[in-house]
């Protein structure tokens, strides 16, 4: 008989080895584990080999269950603390004891409910009594992360799977294969096997020689395993855009688009915010050392100014607080894409605004935040806006409603709020769907007379402004935004997430 070296030196060890899995094979022999694997196949289809397929759980520890190697797990420590206190012979409070452990920050909580739960005393109004014939030193757990840790394997699924709940490990399932020489098998390697060259590539040289019509190639073997390998994809922020526009558009709006650093008139004038608004000062406001935007339409410019100073309508209060047209001219990255609605709704943009219609933009806003696991510095909005005789809060409300269950959110709750430029505000709310908190995903209303009637618009205009990373949050449940931006991002989620249309 006749074999490929490969499948030769595979069958070989695969008859001396004990249990011949894929990876001791891969040892012995010095083969890849996808190129024993593809021989084993190949082997198992001549009837040499049979090929066993289990599932093994990997476990491995995640750096706390590292840290606890060292320390003992929180528990352990309260518990010797305990003892040392004399908590054994009658209770102790608390507070001595986490002191006394030296555990601090989320460890304490760790340490008091494990130690309840696994029986090492009971914790009462404050105090603590430790069961003296408790035993930290035969811990199951803490046995557990030790096997783990010198590599060797821990039996008990639900001992694993507990150190799992407390994310001390990760699990993993693999697929082992264990390859064991048939009867035949065995046969054939005792009446002796020839090496039979194979090759796997043609090459330049062997088509001009003709030395390919006498070789034999390797058979092409679709079941062994393949390197992973990671294409570039569109970044799912970008593909939920694009379905948060699809969406949109479906519902009849049109898409305004406009520019990212623009003069203060359009990203606050408009809006009824005061110059001396918090927001307004450089602590909050990306501002742009650049001349100012000086073509902006007069009249318009005059009608805001005297909304600020005098208010709208016969009672109108305006905010009789000092308003430049410098600071209106000024130039800075906007910090909420209703600079955009504004320009829209004046006019200005060029676009049709008679009564009804429909504007939205999914776009970046640059805010001077402090970065933190639900802010960024620059994030997506979702504004949008609707100009229509006689608006309710119910047709807002609606809307989102509608909005937000084309992407299985179906529990929207809305809070009052307020804005400047809106009356009555709401913010919105959706349940994260791991940590089941409530996490702001908007902020709308219904626009005050001070905006429209400079506007010259005469009747009702709602509007929102949307944050696109927190609609991905509650999507697909990730917890800190900078999981899909920037160096800290998670290429796992980033690779694996579906966005499903
Ligand atoms: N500009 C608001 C959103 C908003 C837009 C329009 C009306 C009401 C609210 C924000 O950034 O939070």
């Amino acid at each position: 008989m006749r074999l490929p070296d490969s499948q030769l030196a595979v069958l070989d060890a695969a008859n001396t080895t004990d249990e011949p899995t894929v990876d001791r094979l891969a040892d012995e022999t010095g083969l890849k584990s996808a190129s024993v694997t593809g021989a084993a196949f190949d082997l198992r289809d001549e009837g040499l080999v049979s090929v066993e397929e289990t599932t093994d759980t990997d476990a491995e520890l995640t750096d706390e269950a590292h840290e606890y190697l060292d320390d003992g797990l929180p528990e352990i420590r309260l518990y010797r603390a305990a003892i040392d206190a004399g908590a054994d012979d009658e209770p102790v409070s608390m507070g001595q004891l986490i002191g006394a452990s030296g555990l601090g920050g989320p460890q304490v909580d760790i340490a008091l409910s494990n130690f309840a739960r696994k029986g090492y005393g009971v914790i009462d109004s404050g105090d603590v009594t430790a069961d003296p014939d408790a035993d930290p030193d035969v811990d199951p757990e803490q046995a557990a992360l030790e096997s783990l840790a010198a590599g060797d394997s821990v039996d008990d699924t639900d001992l694993l799977d507990q150190l799992e709940r407390r994310e001390l490990i990760v699990q993993s399932e693999r697929t082992v294969r264990t390859i064991q020489p048939t009867d035949e098998g065995t046969a054939a390697l005792e009446a002796g096997i020839e090496v039979a060259e194979t090759v796997d590539a043609l090459t330049p040289e062997m088509l001009t020689s003709g030395e390919w019509e006498d070789v034999e190639f390797t058979e092409y073997n679709v079941e062994a395993d393949a390197p992973r390998v990671e294409g570039g994809r569109k970044h799912i922020l970008r593909q939920t855009s694009d379905r948060v526009k699809d969406v949109l558009v479906g519902m009849g709006f049109k898409e305004m688009d406009g520019p990212h650093a623009d003069a203060d008139f359009w990203i606050n004038d408009c809006l009824f915010m005061p110059q001396d608004h918090p927001a307004r000062t450089h602590w909050d406001r990306f501002a742009l050392d650049v001349p100012g935007i000086q073509d902006l339409p007069d009249q318009l410019v005059d009608r805001v100014e005297s909304a600020h100073r005098n208010g709208v309508g016969d009672d109108g209060e305006g905010y009789h607080s000092p308003w430049s047209r410098d600071f209106a001219e000024a130039v800075a990255l906007r910090g909420h894409t209703t600079s955009l609605s504004m320009r829209y709704l004046s006019g200005f943009a060029g676009a049709d605004i008679d009564p009804p219609q429909r504007y939205f933009s999914v776009e970046k806003v640059y805010r001077n935040d402090t970065l933190d696991p639900t802010h960024l510095l620059e994030f997506f909005q979702i504004e949008g806006w609707v100009m229509a005789e006689d608006l309710s809060v119910r047709d807002l409300m609606g809307t989102f409603e509608e909005f937000y269950k084309q992407f299985g959110i179906t529990d929207i709750q809305f809070k009052p709020h307020y804005n400047p430029y809106t009356e009555p505000s709401f913010e919105l709310f959706g349940t994260h769907p791991t940590t089941g908190e409530l996490v702001e995903i908007g902020n709308s209303g219904m626009f005050r007379p001070e905006v429209l009637e400079p506007l010259g618009i005469e009747c009702d205009v709602m509007a929102w402004g949307l944050a696109l990373e927190r609609l991905l949050m509650l999507m697909y449940g990730f917890e800190d935004i900078r999981d899909v931006h920037g160096t800290l991002c998670d290429l796992e989620l980033l690779r694996e997430t579906e966005v499903v249309y």
